[in-house]
């Protein structure tokens, strides 16, 4: 299949609207047919999805579809955020994509792990919600080293799992704080940031191949955020595929992410390389003020003036038509 010249046309990225599909159907089948020659034990793993909808059922009977028409890829070693105004449908890509959707929803559309279809199988995938769920009265230590005795199975020896549980703390960069207590209302202990990576922690000790996160930066100061953005990208470069939504990163955060899928009303204004959507979007008419952050920019866009940004859009895509 060939790409249609045109003039104008976006370099090196894919956007979709009303479902046109946001890569070369070439691309897409390559990301989608890389056959797994993985071992067990190693922690790599291709995620592709294609006319990804999700439809839910409401309490009086009526439907309504949430996703409509979405198509993507995850690689291993990258960082993808999953960005869009509050409602976009972020939260439930991100549940669809690891398969954990309500029981009122019905997802329709292919979702391959390395090329075929599977489910993501205890220990392959780890979902991190916005709930940090830990125990304040015990220390980091104390809380990794539990959740290391119920994960893993009574037969694997205690110094293997200490040694799994100390070498998630460095990857975690938790040592300053590995003996604090993590406290709660009564008990001063750990910082927000630290809480988060705490529970982040807890689901990389299995050494999954994909990690999803829901908001991960969600409540916390900018340095923080940071921080757990910085981890995300190192827990990447491990060769995990790393796939958070986030809502309004900084900058600084934003220029972490790998891959960007901007979502709006449930279908996708832009899914490409994060670092070339700020050209897309000034080239779409849109170009972002040096003053103002630029996924403010983004989802200031999309909610004051959508519409033309969609017809503005649409106009450009036609290059990805095929
Ligand atoms: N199981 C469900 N039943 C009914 N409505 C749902 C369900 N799941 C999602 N929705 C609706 O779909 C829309 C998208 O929800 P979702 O939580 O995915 O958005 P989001 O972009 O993550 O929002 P936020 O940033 O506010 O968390 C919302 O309007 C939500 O109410």
């Amino acid at each position: 299949m060939m790409e249609i010249e045109q003039e104008g046309k976006p370099q090196g990225h894919g956007i979709v609207i009303d479902g046109l599909s946001p890569l070369s159907e070439t691309t897409w089948k390559e990301k989608l047919n890389t056959e797994s020659s993985l071992g067990d034990d190693i922690i790599s793993a291709h995620l592709a999805w294609k006319d990804v909808n999700v439809m839910v059922t409401l309490n009086n009977g009526d439907t309504r579809n949430v996703l409509e028409g979405l198509t993507g890829y995850a690689e291993p070693g990258t960082f993808t955020a999953l960005m869009g105004p509050s409602g976009s449908g972020k939260s439930t890509l991100l549940d669809g994509l690891s398969g954990r959707l309500a029981s009122n929803a019905i997802l329709s559309g292919k979702i391959l792990l390395n090329g075929r279809k599977a489910k993501l199988s205890f220990g392959t995938a780890a979902y991190v919600t916005q709930d940090d769920t830990l125990i304040g009265t015990l220390t980091v230590r104390e809380m990794i080293y539990y959740s290391a005795q119920l994960r893993f199975p009574d037969r694997m020896p205690l110094s293997e799992k200490r040694t799994l549980v100390e070498s998630t703390i460095v990857e975690m960069g938790l040592q300053d704080c590995a003996d604090t207590f993590i406290g709660n209302w009564h008990l001063r202990g750990i910082s927000g940031g630290e809480k988060r990576r705490a529970s982040i922690a807890l689901e990389i000790l299995t050494r999954p191949r994909f990690l999803f996160l829901d908001e991960p930066t969600s409540g916390l100061d900018s340095a923080s955020a940071f921080i757990v953005t910085q981890t995300l990208l190192c827990l990447s470069r491990d060769g995990r595929t790393v796939i958070a939504s986030i809502h309004q990163p900084s900058s600084e955060i934003f220029e972490q992410f790998d891959r960007l899928f901007l979502l709006s009303g449930g279908k996708t204004v832009y899914f490409g390389q994060a670092s070339e959507a700020r050209q897309f979007f000034a080239e779409a008419g849109f170009p972002c003020p040096s003053f103002r952050n630029v996924s403010d920019h983004f989802l200031r866009c999309i909610n004051s003036d959508f519409d033309k940004v969609k017809a503005t859009l649409r106009e450009s895509i036609k290059v990805y038509m095929y």
